[in-house]
């Protein structure tokens, strides 16, 4: 792993802001534990936004979080009175159905999709015109019986060729039993959408997406290919879709070994780690082999606007 050499500086004046600002003209942003936990959105978030946008800043939203499609998010932004376009944003669904279409090359019409996660995969999968099964099937909410799932009673749908694996909050054993059915298939792809063991919400530390996958991964003595960040593939869509100069990005994440680790090795110009979601201070200045050290961190990133502006 490029190791960041520097010890990581932390923003904590307006001076230090100003310089930090000055050095980048795009921002990429993790969402969740950077501009909200759940339906809870950070302090000053939709300020810091406004205030890069008038300073003429490029701004992009890049979450792990595949439970949300694109137009979702659209409105998720805009009920914290932020305006962004689905063009802006990039999610792990959104990155899973790419690897989908682009890399196993699979058939629109013809190969279909057993989801393991909530709307966002399926919503991204469809209008690359793909059918998928599971997701959100209301019957997989139903106790699970072997003789009974309908998933299971006429035989596994020849037609799915891969399984996406992502955050579900409806995990159950039906989902786990049944998608396990499909991956002991070995012409049925693994795609996981994102690593993350744990998901940060407003007080608590939940599971995340990557504690779900890997349980399936462990029944099924599979490996996923995994889609989001820190998956370069997800960093080169992005750079080519805005023609990205490299080196004048700055990738803002709570977590080390997806955000910081995805801006890092993807060699952009910076990376600020935020406190207010996964990671603590002890852990953004330790060396580790197993995660890369920012080049800024501070608090939260709503404190840039404090700082700048009150
Ligand atoms: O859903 C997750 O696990 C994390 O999402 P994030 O990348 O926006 O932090
Ligand atoms: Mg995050």
């Amino acid at each position: 792993m490029t190791a960041q050499k520097e010890a990581p500086v932390k923003i904590t004046s307006k001076d230090i802001a100003q310089e930090f600002l000055s050095r980048y003209d795009t921002f990429l942003f993790d969402c969740d534990g950077v501009l909200w936990l759940g339906s809870h959105a950070l302090p000053y978030t939709q300020e810091i936004l406004s205030l890069l946008k008038q300073l003429g800043k490029q701004l992009i939203f890049v979450t792990n979080n595949s439970t949300k499609s694109r137009l979702a998010y659209t409105k998720k932004f805009a009920s914290f009175g932020i305006n962004v376009k689905e063009e802006q944003i990039f999610t792990s669904g959104y990155a899973s159905a790419v690897y989908v279409r682009d890399f196993l090359k699979l058939q629109p019409g013809k190969d279909k999709v057993w989801v393991f996660g909530e709307s966002g995969i399926g919503e991204e999968l469809k209008l690359m015109g793909y059918e998928s099964l599971g997701g959100t099937d209301p019957r997989l909410d139903v106790p699970f019986s072997a003789a009974e799932s309908p998933f299971l009673v006429d035989g596994l749908d020849k037609d799915v060729n891969c399984v996406i694996a992502g955050l579900d909050t409806k995990v159950n054993y039906h989902r786990l039993a049944v998608t396990l059915q499909y991956l002991q298939k070995d012409t049925v792809h693994f795609v996981g959408t994102n690593v993350d063991s744990t998901f940060p919400q407003k007080g608590h530390t939940f599971p995340g997406a990557g504690s779900m996958i890997e349980s399936l991964a462990f029944s099924s003595n599979r490996r996923p290919s995994y889609c989001g960040k820190p998956n370069m593939n997800m960093l080169n869509t992005i750079v080519s879709a805005f023609n990205l100069d490299k080196s004048r990005c700055c990738m803002v994440g709570d977590r080390l070994n997806t955000d910081m680790k995805f801006g890092i090795e993807g060699g952009l110009g910076g990376t600020l780690l935020v406190l207010s979601g996964i990671e603590t201070e002890e852990r953004a200045l330790e060396i580790s082999a197993d995660y890369p050290r920012p080049k800024f961190y501070i608090d939260k990133l709503g404190d840039i606007y404090t700082m700048t502006k009150l």
